[in-house]
């Protein structure tokens, strides 16, 4: 049964086995020894579905939990006390036993261009006509669909080090992938960043959560909840809460493309305000629903609330269109590949 890490002197962090994983935790590790020496800490990695299946489109998986299911059953059995997640893999909606905590600072959000090794291109609009932009997301499909029409987009799967493998392969059909920044970093693997992608630059906008770290625990756990919030970081964790809660309200899921870009400006009055610009785009990049609006949000229940309102403000702009004529698809597709 479940001890509460209360009673407990050590604390057992759970994580999946790939390297940026192993990275991602050791960060939340080395803060959490900083801060509470007095506690022993193991680390527990596993291999989830989402890790050993590596061929179908992530798009095609019905099930949301493919990276987060198997570790949270294991910490609602008592093995682990804290999962460490990118947050951008973390569902919207947890099981009724776990809960996030406050999020650690937030490595660079955006999403990035990384060109095959040996071409020329420095930019999303250097690449010429007809090349093709390896990405399995359709948040970044949707978007280089309509910002870029000229490039073609083909599936490319795996982590990060074989998304890049699989680019620069002499026989390789791609021209680039975008990738997201955060992982690049944590690798050590700046070098091959060719491009940051932002709203302005390339009209291209990130996934919710991107960049930040998701550290899950029980939510009756108190302890870990206190030892979380000593090491949080309070702009990080409003801003992803604002933005999980846009998602979670356009109930896209993680397979909604939807893009966000969020930062922390000075209005007028010298007040601290949380700007969030966000983009939903149809598959095909013809449709488009975009809002950019300001709040001051100064708690967990004004980001929420601040997530909801944007929401709604794109809804207003057509994304509720977008979304279902999506919905429509996927249940068509599932209709005929059922027979
Ligand atoms: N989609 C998989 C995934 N989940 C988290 C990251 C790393 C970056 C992050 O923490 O957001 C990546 C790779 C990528 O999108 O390039």
């Amino acid at each position: 049964m479940s001890t509460p890490a209360s009673t407990q002197k050590t604390i057992t962090i759970g994580t999946r086995k790939s390297k940026l994983a192993l990275l991602q935790t050791n960060l939340v590790l080395d803060a959490l020894k900083k801060a509470f020496p007095q506690y022993e800490y193991k680390v527990f990695s596993k291999e989830t579905a989402g890790d050993l299946n590596t061929t179908i489109a992530l798009r095609d998986f019905t099930t949301k939990n493919l990276w987060t299911e198997e570790l949270e059953e294991l910490m609602i059995g008592g093995q682990v006390d804290v999962i460490v997640h990118s947050l951008k893999d973390v569902p919207t909606t947890l099981p009724s036993s776990c809960k996030l905590g406050p999020s650690m600072p937030r490595e660079d959000s955006r999403d990035v261009l990384v060109v095959k090794q040996g071409l020329p291109y420095k930019s999303l609009s250097e690449i010429p006509a007809g090349s093709v932009v390896g990405t399995s997301s359709i948040r970044r499909t949707a978007q280089l669909a309509r910002n870029y029409p000229h490039l073609k987009v083909q599936d490319v799967r795996g982590n990060i080090g074989t998304r890049l493998s699989k680019l620069d392969a002499e026989d390789s059909p791609y021209a680039c992938v975008i990738l997201a920044a955060a992982g690049l970093l944590r690798l050590d693997l700046e070098d091959r960043i060719t491009q940051y992608l932002d709203s302005k630059n390339s009209g291209m906008l990130y996934a919710v959560g991107q960049g930040a770290l998701g550290i899950e625990i029980r939510k009756e756990d108190t302890v870990l909840q206190d030892m979380l919030d000593t090491i949080g970081h309070q702009d990080t964790t409003f801003s992803v809460l604002a933005e999980r809660s846009l998602l979670r309200t356009l109930e896209g899921g993680c397979s909604a493309p939807l893009g966000v870009e969020t930062e922390w400006v000075q209005n007028a009055q010298g007040a601290k305000q949380l700007r969030m610009r966000s983009v939903v785009v149809s598959v095909d990049g013809k449709e488009c629903a975009q809002v950019e609006l300001d709040a001051d949000v100064t708690s967990a229940e004004s980001a929420e609330a601040f997530g909801i309102t944007v929401a709604k403000a794109l809804v207003a702009d057509g994304a509720g269109d977008i979304l279902e004529t999506i919905q429509q698809n996927k249940a068509k597709e599932s209709v005929s590949t059922a027979v």
